[in-house]
């Protein structure tokens, strides 16, 4: 059928496809079904919406359709039902627990590129991983197939060095620090990061507090190739395209399936050309791999997947048993992100975590001598140097090198917990904290989240502050102070963990 293309100032995060009712009827078309829009230069597939606001013989395309097709107001094209993608049939296979071919994981993977899969049978794919998993065949399948679908970048600037974190522990700012450190060195580091898939901020969150992070490749190339490193958004490039929407999905459901997320983060690096990856992955209570031989048994999936891809891979087991510095939420982190690398000290966890991992980079690099790298790299952060960095990548991206933690705006709504009695803080329940961060607005609102003032091992006074949530508005402290007064997430005891008698 014939139609008028209209343009709809509507963006939804979805490929839609308005259509009349008169014409969905004569179509045999119905919501949600798949849509066909074919035009001599390009097919485009989207999601059906029936509606009065176009007339007969015109087809609405929302803002997301114009980003990736430059379709104009008035163009004819043809418009066919879209059926049902084969695709389904093998996310069906995986939700059976079955074994998927190296040419349905690509016809998964590529219908979810063109948009032939919606919300729903992603979502489903993503859970059918979670349950079923995917054997290490299925997980080289997967990346490959990720990365080749969408742009690689060719940097020419080598050896070419990268840092990615498996996420999950609150307050993960590390790699703002890692990244400057690393380039202060004189190696190239093109660091891509995702936004919060399981987190109240993901580093690419964090960083836009700072500076833009939605770059073009060609722009992340001039970056890269003049001061050597960046800290951008992997979701705004055409790197690995169905990664973003399935981290919609997993962000959703709060899941991060282990076969994905090594895809997800590998698929990523490869696109980059990334020669030398180190892979954090935090272990312990509330994380993503709570113990140390599932941590084990990860690093040389991550490793085995490198050589599979060409790249060398170094992991390092991190702890991950409490949140990484003081703050959760994306304008908190980047304070004391900012803070830390403008004076070269920082919260213990943060500096020395940062500091471990670029030292293995730079061991990695070869600008640093075997067990040397560690000391390299808190020199460069103590000296300035690593600063210096930063504000090369701000200045690159648009931001501001001069901004100060003071200039970060947070949110000025806050209600502060404090201790209902003395002892030792013996817990921090990782995903409470998350949970009442993302309850109070975080990431979306850049301000939102939680500063803790204690750490496990400190000795708290009944009456000591234990916490403060930020928040944007009175309604999400209140939610956040609702689910804080549920969840408890600072646990204290005295050195009497339980007085047993007269059983
Ligand atoms: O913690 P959650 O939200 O599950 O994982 C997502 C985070 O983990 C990775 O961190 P990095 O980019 O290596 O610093 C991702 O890029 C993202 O920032
Ligand atoms: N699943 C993922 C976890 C962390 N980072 C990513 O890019 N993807």
């Amino acid at each position: 059928m014939k139609a008028k293309v209209r343009i709809l100032d509507i963006e939804t995060g979805r490929f839609l496809v308005f259509i009349s009712e008169e014409d969905a009827k004569n179509a045999k078309l119905h919501p949600e079904d798949l849509i066909k829009v074919e035009t001599a230069k390009r097919t485009i597939y989207g999601d059906v919406v029936i509606s009065n606001m176009v007339k007969p013989g015109e087809i609405g395309v929302t803002k997301d359709i114009l980003r990736a097709y430059s379709f104009s107001d008035g163009e004819l094209v043809n418009i066919v039902p879209g059926g049902t993608p084969e695709s389904v049939r093998y996310i069906k296979k995986k939700m059976n627990g079955q074994k998927l071919k190296k040419v349905e994981i690509e016809a998964i993977i590529k219908d979810i590129v063109d948009r032939k899969l919606r919300d729903v049978e992603i979502s489903s794919f993503v859970t059918s991983l979670e349950i079923n998993g995917l054997d290490m065949d299925e997980i080289a399948w997967l990346t490959t197939a990720m990365a080749e679908t969408g742009d690689m970048l060719d940097i020419d600037r080598k050896p070419i060095m990268d840092v990615h974190s498996i996420g999950g522990v609150p307050g993960n700012k590390t790699n703002i620090l890692v990244v400057p450190i690393v380039a202060a060195a004189g190696l190239t580091i093109p660091k891509t990061s995702s936004r919060a898939i399981t987190s109240a901020a993901g580093t690419a969150d964090v960083v836009e507090v700072l500076a833009p992070v939605t770059h073009s490749l060609d722009e992340i190339k001039r970056i890269v190739e003049k001061i050597g490193a960046c800290l951008v958004w992997g979701g705004a490039l055409n790197l690995a395209p169905a990664d973003d929407l399935t981290i919609k999905a997993e962000r959703t459901l709060s899941i991060d399936p282990r076969g994905l997320m090594l895809a997800s983060i590998m698929s990523k690096k490869y696109a980059m050309g990334s020669q030398y990856v180190l892979i954090d992955i935090p272990t312990g209570e509330g994380v993503k791999v709570e113990k140390i031989e599932d941590a084990r048994s990860l690093a040389k999936d991550f490793i085995e997947l490198g050589k599979r891809l060409g790249q060398y891979v170094e992991t390092a087991i991190t702890y991950g048993g409490q949140p990484i510095g003081h703050t959760i939420g994306p304008a908190l982190e980047a304070k004391e992100a900012l803070e830390t690398i403008i004076t070269g000290k920082g919260p213990g966890s943060l500096v020395e975590k940062a500091t471990g991992l670029a030292g293995i980079l730079l061991e990695m690099g070869g600008v640093a001598p075997a067990g040397m790298g560690k000391k390299i790299a808190r020199e460069i952060l103590e000296s300035g140097k690593a600063y210096e960095k930063l504000k090369e990548i701000i200045a690159e991206q648009g931001g501001d090198p001069n901004v100060k933690p003071g200039d970060i705006p947070i949110g000025d709504k806050t209600y502060t917990f404090v201790a209902q009695t003395s002892g030792y803080i013996t817990r921090i329940d990782n995903r409470a904290i998350t949970t009442i961060a993302r309850a109070a607005g975080a990431p979306e609102d850049k301000g939102s989240g939680v500063i803790l003032h204690v750490k496990v091992g400190e000795k708290v006074k009944e009456g000591d502050p234990l916490f403060t949530i930020h928040a944007e508005s009175e309604t999400r402290l209140d939610q956040a102070i609702i689910q804080a007064r549920r969840m408890e997430p600072i646990r204290i005891e005295g050195m009497v963990l339980q007085r047993i008698g007269n059983l």
